[in-house]
This record gives structure tokens, sequence and C-alpha cells, in this order.
């Protein structure tokens, strides 16, 4: 395919036509009935979960009689765009993988057999999920969509929650909406269905049933108690670097495949999930997809595998993006080419946050790390730093903070991760070390930048989220040391330094 205007509208009658050129489902879509409710598609769902369904449907031709199809569910405003593009394209999308040495390759995903924008028809949502054919409702809401308070760990009852928990509410929340929907389960006598999050949060499962439990407690103890009795919650590990799509991929999938869509998702070959096998009984029918036979790991204990993702992977993420803007750079891979980003990573990596780690069963932890650099570094995948720099405040606290906390209880260094939240002050004040500005998407933004600005430096740790690391001198002194050097060295220097220096305890 060489113009853009030989191109072919994803449609299901022009499925034939394209699978000419790219892999499309073997499985015929058409007779596929939905067994998942998914709060929450955006591009990572599509690039796993659907992308393991599709692929378990193609490699089997007895699963999609099954009914694991999936409905999708928008949940927010700004979820009206996937709503009307998903129905131009009959649920289908391209996923493109994209390789180290520049190659994609793509295929068209069936499993998203339908799609409904809660905002515009809510009791459609609830009827789905309230549907006995309806085994499983997962998850990819972020972290902020467990309304968790980032210290206490208690639910926390938002205006937007308590307007679901008021008398007659129509519900506008993921909270309300499950928890209405379960409550018309129980009531018409159908099993529970399962409640899989596959967000990015140390024990997801075990978050999103505190989560949904103290919601019901609110509305109605004895639905919470039925819902402790009879709803399973899966912990899950998931794993796969997923850029936001821009113009220029769509642009692009035109060119290389001759496919006009409107959302397709990008992504880096690498995929893992790593599941609790712990899903509710559903009677004569699978509990489950044989998701196994598509390579997800099922294993008992989950935790180490987490552990071990989120604090090496996403709190790299992290460690990387501020320091990386701050020294103008744009991308996750220029950063990881340039040895002294590099070597701070690997020393963030191996000196602070591994040995917070439990041991993980069947991982080289030393080769882990360095496959994460190498991950990182694919200069295809194109992945932003100002993707990972956004709503910093749900994620220094999920994927930074329990490092800290961790090493503090066990008498070791924090550098790294001061240096980290020394950075994030940086970059709060708005200009890069270049003086181009720095755009700042958090909900707290109105909070944060003045306090970043404070002329007492500790001001800013004396938020709730950081839990007394204002007092902390083993953390302030670093983290006063970091912010220093950054004014007067710069971040290059600065991560060259902490690389250099090494672990002290
Ligand atoms: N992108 C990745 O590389 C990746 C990899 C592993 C895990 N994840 C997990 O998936 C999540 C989503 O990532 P994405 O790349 O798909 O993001 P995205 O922006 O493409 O999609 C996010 C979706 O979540 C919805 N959402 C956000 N807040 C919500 C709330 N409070 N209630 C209900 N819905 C809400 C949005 O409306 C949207 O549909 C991440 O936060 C992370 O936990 C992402
Ligand atoms: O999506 P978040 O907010 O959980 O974290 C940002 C990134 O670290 C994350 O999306 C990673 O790319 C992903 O977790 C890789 O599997």
């Amino acid at each position: 395919m060489t113009a853009a205007t030989a191109a072919l509208p994803l449609r299901a009658d022009t499925l034939a036509r394209i699978g000419e050129t790219v892999p499309v489902p073997a499985y015929d879509r058409a007779a596929l009935t939905t067994g998942i409710v998914h709060l929450g598609v955006g591009g990572f769902h599509r690039a796993h979960e659907a992308m393991y369904l599709d692929e378990w449907m193609n490699t089997d031709p007895a699963a999609a009689e099954q009914g694991w199809g999936i409905c999708g569910v928008g949940v927010l405003a700004g979820d009206e765009r996937m709503k009307r593009v998903l129905d131009e394209q009959d649920g289908l999308y391209t996923l493109v993988l994209k390789h180290p040495d520049g190659s994609w390759t793509a295929r068209v995903v069936g499993s998203l057999v339908d799609y409904l924008w809660a905002p515009e028809d809510p009791e459609a949502v609830l009827e789905r999920m309230a549907d006995p054919a309806t085994r499983i409702v997962s998850l990819t809401v972020t972290e902020g969509g467990y309304s968790i308070h980032p210290v206490t760990g208690e639910f926390d009852v938002t205006p937007a929650v308590q307007a679901d928990l008021a008398p007659g509410a129509v519900p506008a929340t993921a909270f309300g909406l499950v928890v209405e929907a379960l409550a018309r389960r129980r009531e018409r006598g159908i099993p529970a269905f399962t409640v899989l999050s596959c967000d990015n949060i140390q024990g997801n499962g075990d978050v999103a049933a505190r989560s949904f439990r103290a919601f019901a407690e609110l509305r109605d103890p004895d639905l919470a108690g039925w819902i402790a009795e009879h709803v399973r919650f899966p912990n899950s590990m998931v794993d796969r670097i997923t850029p936001a799509t821009t113009d220029d991929d769509r642009a692009e999938i035109a060119r290389r495949f001759g496919i006009l869509d409107g959302w397709p998702v990008v992504c880096e070959p690498w995929v893992q999930w790593v599941l609790q096998d712990e899903f509710g009984d559903q009677g004569d029918a699978p509990a489950r997809p044989a998701w196994e036979s598509v390579g997800v790991q099922f294993v008992a204990e989950v935790e180490p595998y987490e552990k071990m993702k989120l604090r090496l992977l996403n709190a790299s993420h992290q460690a990387m993006s501020y320091l990386g803007r701050l020294a103008g750079y744009d991308l996750v891979s220029q950063v990881c080419r340039d040895p002294a980003f590099a070597a701070f990573l690997l020393a963030y990596m191996s000196e602070e946050a591994t040995p917070t780690l439990d041991p993980v069963p069947g991982i080289d932890l030393d080769a882990y790390r360095h496959s994460l650099i190498e991950r990182f570094g694919n200069e295809g995948v194109r992945d932003t730093l100002a993707r990972n720099c956004a709503e910093t405040s749900d994620r220094i606290p999920t994927f930074i903070l329990p490092v800290v906390r961790d090493r503090l209880a066990a008498g070791g260094d924090v550098t790294a991760c001061a240096t980290v939240i020394a950075s994030w002050v940086r970059y709060l004040g708005g200009v890069d070390e270049n003086g181009r500005p720095l755009e700042i998407v958090d909900r707290n933004a109105a909070t944060l930048v003045p306090l970043a600005a404070a002329e007492d430096p500790t001001a800013f740790l004396r938020q709730d989220l950081f839990g007394g690391l204002a007092d902390e001198p083993r953390f302030t002194e670093p983290y006063l040391w970091a912010l220093q050097s950054l004014r007067t060295r710069g971040a290059r220097a600065t991560a060259a330094a902490v690389a250099e220096r090494g672990a002290r305890g």
C-alpha cells in the first residue's frame, strides 16, 4: 500500500478486503455475544485484554461460542468520541506493534462488539451489566478512578460519589453503575459478576474490592454484605507500553496498511498479564476465558509481580519524565538513550527499588531491569514524557512513595527517589532549562504550583499525600540536596551525580 487515497475505512463491510493486507478476526463476529463489560476503553484495554481475547478466539475455533465478546462502556463525558468512532467502525480497530527496528505490524481486533456511553444511556449500561450473560466487569479507569485516599488508603467520598449516593440518583460514576448492577443481579437471583481491575495499582483487585464495597456499604449495608460474600476481585499485573494515538499514527496506518481508522491503537511488542485465578462461579457457564492458552500467566500470588512492575517500570517512568522534560527531551526513548539518565534509572532500580521487592518466581531481576531500559529505548514507540508527567498527584503516591516508605523503614538511602520528587517540584515551575514552557496536567495543579514555588522548600512535602515526609531528615536531606543541584547544575548533571554516588545504605 503506497497511497492514502487507496485506503479503506475500517468497518464490518470492508473487513474482507482489509484482510487481504493485514490479519483480521477469523471468528464470526456477527454471532459473538457479550460476556465482559469493560469500563474505560482507552488505548491500553484495546492493546491488552481485548487483544488477548481476540487472539484466543482466532486460535481456538470453539472459543467464540463461549460468548466472551466485550461491551465497552465510557463512563466520562470525554468518552463520547470513542463512542462515535467505534460505532462508525462496528467496534473494529487496528492494533499496531512498533518494533525497535522501525517496522510496524498490524492486525484488526474484533473482540469489542458493542460500546455504550453511560452519560447518554445509563440504563442500557446497567442492564448490560445486570444481564446474566455478563460474567466479568473489567476496568481501566486509571489510578485516580478508585477514589482511594493516598495516605489512609480509605475510600474518599468525593462530590461525584456523594451525588451517586443520593436517593433516586441515576448512577454516573463507576461505583454507582457497578453497585446498582450488582443490586439488580442480587434481586433477580443472578450470580454476581467478577470485577477485574486492570489498572496499575498494587493489589488492584483488593483496592477495587475496598472501593466498591465501601460505596455499597454507604448505599445499603445488606447489599454490601452480599457483595462481600459473592463478588470476586482478582489481582493482576498488566503490562504493555501503550502511548496515546497521534494523527501521525493514523496517517501512517493509512499509508502502510491502507486502513482509515479513526482511533487505532499503537504499542510496543512486549505484553504481559499475570492474573490471580479468582473468578466467581457462573453455574454452567465458564467463569473466565481460557486466557492461559494465549500466554496469560495464572498464579496464586500476584503481589510480587505487581510490585516488581510498578516499582521498576512505572516508577522509572516517573523517575525519568520530570528530569527528562527539564533537560529538554520530549520522548521516553531519548532520555533512555542518554547514558547519564540510563545510569540514573539503573541506580534507582537496583539500589532503591529492588531491595524493597520480594523474590519473583521465574524472574531474573537484573535481566528485567536491563530489559526495561531496552523497552524504553525503542525509538519506534514514541512514548512521550508528557504522557507520564500528567496526573502526577496520582502517580507519585502509587509508584514512588511506597518505595520511599519501605526504604526508610529498612534504614536505606532514598537519594534517587528524593531526586524524583525534587524534579517534580522543579517541573511545576512551568519552564524547562532552556526556557521552554512545560504543561502541567494535574487536577490538583492549583494547589501544587504555589506550593512548589513557596520560599520554604519543605512546604511542598507538607501535603497530605507525603504522609509526614517533611519531618523525616533522612528524606529531606537528599531532597534539599537534589533541589539545589537541579537549580545550579541542571537535571542531567544531577542524574549523573546520583548514579555516580551510588547507594549509601
Ligand atoms: N497506557 C499504558 O501503557 C498502560 C499500561 C498498563 C496499564 N495501564 C492502565 O490503564 C489505565 C488507562 O490507560 P490508557 O492508556 O488506556 O488511558 P486512556 O486515556 O487511553 O483511557 C483511559 C480511560 O479511562 C477512563 N477514565 C478515566 N478516569 C475515569 C474515572 N474516574 N471513572 C471512569 N472512567 C475513567 C477514561 O474516560 C478513558 O476511557 C492507566 O491509568 C493504567 O492504570 C495503562
Ligand atoms: O498509565 P499509568 O498512569 O498507570 O502509568 C503511566 C505509565 O507508566 C504506564 O502507562 C506504562 O506505560 C504501563 O504501565 C506499561 O505497562
